[in-house]
């Protein structure tokens, strides 16, 4: 699903006005309905219900207003507190203005604490409330009486329901400066915006509902939207159903140079996580001397045993062997579980230069590029970096809470420079290509921040990879997969007991839900 920014929706919105000819006062009317829809799904019959209707200024307020007229009409006692003086409402909003007021709608200007405290009382006898204050014109933080009124309604315990955003989230950003209003559905207008879909803002939407009001697609089409949010159908797209005349070799050979003394786990939950992915055949690349130990943990996935000299970590002289691996192989992972010891580093720098196909980028290979970042411009082939936000800090020498701060930025600036896409993990996962176009992943939970799920990730990816698909649909399928099979692991074991091997479990169940939407 394409993701819009604040701009671009007022843009769309201009140009269905201009140039296509649709009334903004109907595009208004529109929303309103569709918002009335909604809260009926939530709160039911309104009938006899009491509606407390908050508008703002601008036309957030004015699809309040009417909104506030279509509850009268369905038989809720509605009763509007603006947020600022009638006097400065215009246009399309005042036009809604003045259709309430001569139906004899209340409406309570808030500009001062007596009114606050009407406002206050008020709360309290209804059943639910409206949020028409800032829509995408929103800018900086609530402050003054606005902030009072916005503490009221989040310290009650009425259902709260925002129009196309919760006041107070920056559209664009997700930025809360300020105090915001907590709804528990937002129902947004056209496409969704980046800020509702990453922290902070996604923690204020409550349930998010995309409505469409009637833009034409003649319009849409025209805005390079550089932001998707993955869902099911885009991921259904990505993952081909299977032709009955198939055999391994058509789900891919997948290379996964992994381990070292007291890490073989990462490597073995590489490689299953890649088989369940459904790579046809899942090589693991392991220190000569440990071969052993995987060969007790392991079945499906072959051993390959790397040279290290009996000291349990690959040697410099295995990179010949990895090489020559390579070129039987569709794809391949690099790092779990190697160590970043500094030969180590130095034997990463020189597959990166070599490989022959497309790579995945994990743990410590990323510790290793992050002594000479610059390396990666050197790869002749697609490559996939899977850092989480302290492995991305080490890479650009930028802090974590600056990288937390601004994710896409973040991900996007070192996608350019260094000819890669990025995966920088966390909640709400974050997806950049060379190009500058984004995908924010919506599925997981805090159960998966427990060790050796992004072990699980990297195989699913590079199982992905070695099947044939390109690289940014590799991690937009992978990461979304991922999140999935930890939802529903959740869903059965709780977040508190959700352990990496889980993930694995799940994802052929995962896939199968996915597999099911093709219909
Ligand atoms: N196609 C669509 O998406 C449609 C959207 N509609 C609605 O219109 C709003 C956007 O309306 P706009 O007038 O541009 O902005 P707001 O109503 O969000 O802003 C109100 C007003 O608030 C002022 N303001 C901004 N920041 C602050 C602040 N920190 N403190 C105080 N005041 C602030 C600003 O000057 C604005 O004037 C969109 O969200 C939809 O709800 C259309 O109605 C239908 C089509
Ligand atoms: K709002």
């Amino acid at each position: 699903m394409k993701v819009a920014t604040p701009e671009q929706i007022g843009r769309m919105d201009t140009e269905a006005i201009t140039k296509i000819g649709i009334p903004g006062i109907v595009l208004m009317e529109n929303a309103a309905l569709k918002v009335v829809e909604e809260i009926v799904k939530s709160v039911g019959n309104l009938k006899e219900k009491k509606a407390v209707v908050l508008a703002g200024k601008g036309n957030n307020g004015g699809d309040a207003f009417a909104v506030a007229r279509h509850l009268h009409n369905i038989g809720a006692k509605v009763l509007v507190f603006i947020t600022s003086k009638k006097s400065e409402i215009k246009n399309d909003a005042e036009i809604n203005l003045k259709i309430i007021e001569r139906i004899n709608i209340e409406t309570v200007e808030i500009i001062s604490e007596n009114e606050v405290l009407k406002f206050k009382e008020e709360l309290e006898a209804c059943d639910v409330i409206i949020d028409g204050i800032f829509g995408t014109g929103f800018k900086g933080q609530i402050s003054g009486i606005i902030d009072e009124v916005v503490e009221f309604v989040n310290s009650s315990s009425k259902y709260v329901v925002a129009i196309d955003i919760p006041s107070g989230v920056n559209g664009e950003t997700g930025k809360v400066l300020g105090r915001c209003i907590k709804a528990h559905k937002t129902i947004t207008f056209s496409y969704p915006k980046i800020g509702l879909l990453i922290n902070p803002g996604c923690e204020y939407t409550g349930e998010l509902v995309i409505a469409d009001i009637g833009i034409p697609k003649i319009i849409s089409d025209a805005v390079n939207m550089e932001t998707t949010l993955i869902d099911e159908s885009h991921v259904s797209g990505i993952i081909p159903e299977r032709c009955r005349e198939s055999s391994k070799g058509n789900y891919g050979r997948v290379l996964i140079v992994s381990g070292s003394t007291g890490m073989t786990g990462s490597g073995c939950l590489c490689a299953k996580a890649a088989l369940r992915s459904g790579s046809g055949l899942v090589y693991l690349g392991v220190p000569s001397s440990l071969r052993d130990i995987y060969g007790t943990q392991l079945v499906e996935p072959i051993v390959i045993p790397l040279e290290d000299k009996g000291k349990g970590y690959l040697s410099k002289e295995s990179i010949n062997e990895i090489i020559k691996e390579m070129e039987r192989m569709d794809a391949a992972a690099i790092g779990p579980g190697v160590s970043s010891r500094q030969d180590i580093s130095d034997l990463m720098g020189e597959l990166i230069i070599s490989a022959t196909i497309p790579l995945v980028l994990d743990a410590d290979a990323l510790n290793a590029v992050s002594k000479d970042v610059g390396v990666l411009r050197k790869s002749k082939v697609p490559v996939i970096v899977t850092p989480h936000p302290g492995e991305m800090s080490r890479l650009t020498g930028i802090s974590i809470a600056d990288i937390q701060k601004d994710r896409i930025k973040h991900a996007r600036d070192f996608s350019g420079k260094y000819n890669v896409i990025t995966v920088l993990k966390g909640a709400k996962t974050i997806i950049a290509t060379p190009d500058g176009r984004i995908y924010i992943n919506p599925t997981g939970n805090p159960g998966m921040s427990t060790a050796g799920t992004g072990d699980v990730l990297t195989g699913i990816i590079t199982g992905f990879l070695g099947q044939g698909f390109a690289s940014e649909d590799a991690a937009a399928a992978g990461v979304f997969l991922h999140g999935l099979a930890g939802d529903i692991a959740a869903a059965k074991k709780g977040e508190y007991g959700l352990i990496a091997g889980d993930l694995i479990d799940e994802l052929p169940h995962a896939i199968n839900k996915i597999l099911q939407k093709k219909g």
